[in-house]
């Protein structure tokens, strides 16, 4: 007789659209509900590091020397966790074309398999696609899981405001997220990704930590109202995005003193945010944040005072905002292992559920 399935200690890797590291964290889950929580751990990319990456980013071919760091730098993180059951690793996107149906992650999840000892799952993006979809994002079925861990019993929404910003409805009532009506993602639009790169070709800095010069300045109404007039926010999901796809943003601001301009890209990332709202099937009880962006009180403030509904950290809810990406590459880790669906019409747009991911190793 078959008992229901034994959780697994996974251990998911991810490293992000805003090159600064590599995260990596343990989930203990039968790919369906949360049984537990484990170590967490962070592995930053050294200046050079982060030059190679940028280096490879809308490449679609070559690239090796950037793949072996991403493969290494998850390898130096990864062997410091105790045994786990199986390794999610997602690897660094450096190109994505939806329209096109292709998108490239970095770093052969083969070969992390035969160093670690470790059966590994990656890939997870291809098949989606293959089958229609956007092949992103990938996180809401783990955001449901998390809104079924917190028992919420309303809808809420996720927000992650990583380099790229991306939404998650979630109705924790039903009970599988490729139920249709549980779940629609899709990306918002650019969240700090032109704000570190007006940071970085300003001021030589990697971000505007805690918000402090978008505090200082003052917000350009055009500019926003440019942002807000682009099909982009009218077309219906699910849609996703390559990180540089909102780059002419930087240009509409070269004219702007430095806090006037990392103002208005700070209001940009939460207008994104709150123009992504009205997809939503219905009005949600809360957002909860999750991703760096969560850390710039500057992009919470203007968040709050565009949506209609509480706005908090996901740490209000006992979750782990930096965590939360690699935790979810745990979860679908064992989803695939087990052959369940890792996206839905509703969260990529694939023709139907489908369970995305190589697996390698013993
Ligand atoms: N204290 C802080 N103040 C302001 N911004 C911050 C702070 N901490 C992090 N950030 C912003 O968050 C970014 C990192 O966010 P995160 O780690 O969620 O991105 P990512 O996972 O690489 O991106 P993605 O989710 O798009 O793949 C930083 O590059 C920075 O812009
Ligand atoms: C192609 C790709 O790597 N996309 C990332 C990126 O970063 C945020 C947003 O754009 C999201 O679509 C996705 O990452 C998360 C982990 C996801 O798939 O849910």
């Amino acid at each position: 007789m078959s008992g229901p399935p034994h959780p697994l200690r996974a251990l998911g890797a991810m490293s992000g659209t805003s090159l600064d590291g590599v995260d990596a964290a343990v989930v203990v889950t039968d790919g369906e509900a949360i049984h537990g929580f484990g170590p967490v751990a962070y592995r930053a990319y050294a200046p050079d590091e982060v030059a190679l990456l940028r280096a490879a980013l809308g490449r679609w071919d070559g690239c090796d020397r950037a793949a072996r760091l991403v493969e290494d730098a998850h390898a130096d993180v990864l062997a410091g966790f105790d045994a786990p059951d199986i390794v999610g690793f997602h690897g660094q996107t450096v190109a994505h074309d939806p329209e096109a149906g292709r998108t490239r992650q970095i770093g052969d999840g083969a070969a992390l398999a035969r160093r670690l000892g470790v059966k590994t799952v990656w890939d997870f993006r291809s098949e989606d696609m293959r089958q229609g979809g956007q092949g992103a994002p990938l996180a809401p079925f783990w955001h449901h899981a998390c809104a079924r861990w917190i028992a919420a019993d309303a809808p809420l929404a996720f927000v992650n405001l990583g380099g790229v910003g991306n939404l998650t409805w979630v109705d924790p009532r039903i009970a599988r997220p490729e139920t249709p009506g549980a779940c629609l993602a899709f990306d918002t639009g650019p969240a700090n990704a032109p704000l570190n790169d007006l940071m970085q070709q300003r001021l030589g800095r990697a971000m505007d930590a805690d918000g402090a010069l978008a505090l200082r300045g003052r917000v350009d109404d055009g500019v926003l109202a440019r942002l807000a007039a682009l099909p982009w926010f009218a077309r219906r999901p699910p849609k996703s995005l390559d990180r540089d796809a909102f780059a002419w943003l930087n240009a509409a601001v070269a004219g702007l003193k430095d806090a006037d301009a990392a103002a208005t890209l700070t209001a940009c990332a939460a207008r994104a945010v709150a123009l992504g709202m009205a997809h939503c099937p219905a009005p949600p009880s809360r957002l909860l944040v999750t991703g760096g962006g969560r850390r710039n009180p500057a992009m919470m403030a203007r968040l709050a005072a565009e949506i209609g509904c509480p706005v908090d950290p996901v740490e209000a809810v006992g979750l782990d905002g930096d965590m939360l990406e690699a935790q979810a590459f745990a979860y679908l880790a064992v989803r695939v292992l087990r052959g369940l669906p890792t996206s839905c019409p509703g969260t990529t747009g694939a023709a139907r559920p489908v369970c995305g991911g190589r697996i390698d190793g013993p």
